[in-house]
């Protein structure tokens, strides 16, 4: 088996006691394993523990088996990370951005920023400032930036937040694109179910602070469940009937 996210005991209390809690979880080579919760649920703070942008109380994150925290460079050098809104200079264009993000990465031949503009769909509207660019077409940029190095493991924070039906799908295919084609791994987060269903072969179901279920989504669903809406909640359920009993 080929591990790539090994999350172990990941736990991170902030000073208004939200946070994470204990969360364990694997991620195998060629899975799109899908990060669920609702608003609150702790998603991007173990994303930001995960790409070295946040550290953890306790616990341990292991990318391509180097530990995140202790070895930096070499845990992140086949990894790409959309975290949040993709930041971009709006006063340039969407090609001179991803130029200039090229430069972080010598060797890259200058043909990948024709390569990724065209996989984002961006190839037509490369020469227009960033300014000018709906919220779907800057999260394509921030996406095009992630892939530009051809990572191995994509991590993604609510990749299709705040899009409309179109932008969502786009963002979809590419997704599905890459998994299929380049045979890239994907860790993602997102709180519509909807999204989880059509991308996911994995699923972790986060809920204030901790994993409460997590596997391959045929077996999570396991015929007892039409969806993963009805999985959630019944989770829930469960999981306040136990406080309610300890
Ligand atoms: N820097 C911080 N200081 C204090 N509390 C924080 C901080 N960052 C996150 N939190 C709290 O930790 C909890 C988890 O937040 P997080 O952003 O990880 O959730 P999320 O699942 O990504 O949700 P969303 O979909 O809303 O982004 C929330 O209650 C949030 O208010």
């Amino acid at each position: 088996m080929d591990t790539i996210v090994e999350i172990e005991g990941l736990t991170k209390t902030f000073r208004n006691r939200r946070g994470i809690r204990d969360i364990s979880l694997s991620v195998r080579r060629g899975d799109v394993y899908g990060f669920f919760g609702p608003n609150g649920a702790g998603k991007t703070t173990v994303m930001k523990i995960m790409a070295g942008l946040s550290r953890a109380d306790r616990g341990k994150v292991r990318l391509f088996g180097h530990d995140v925290a202790a070895n930096y460079e070499q845990a992140m050098a086949k990894v790409g990370v959309l975290i949040e809104t993709a930041e971009a200079y709006g006063y340039m264009s969407g090609r001179k951005n991803l130029e200039m993000a090229a430069r972080f990465y010598p060797g890259l031949p200058a043909s990948r920023v024709d390569e990724v503009l065209e996989l984002v769909g961006l190839s037509n509207v490369q020469r227009e400032r960033v300014d000018q660019y709906s919220l779907g077409m800057k999260q394509r940029l921030g996406l095009a930036a992630a892939v530009l190095s051809k990572p191995e493991l994509l991590v993604l924070d609510e990749p299709t937040n705040g899009l409309d039906i179109e932008g969502t799908v786009h963002i979809r295919e590419i997704i599905l694109r890459l998994a299929r084609e380049e045979r890239t791994t994907f860790f993602l987060s997102s709180h519509l179910v909807h999204e989880m269903e059509l991308m996911c072969n994995r699923i972790g179901i986060l809920h204030e602070g901790k994993l409460i279920r997590e596997g391959p989504r045929s077996e999570l669903l396991g015929g007892r469940f039409a969806t993963l809406e009805e999985l959630f909640l019944h989770e829930v359920r469960e999981e306040r009937r136990a406080i309610a009993h300890v």
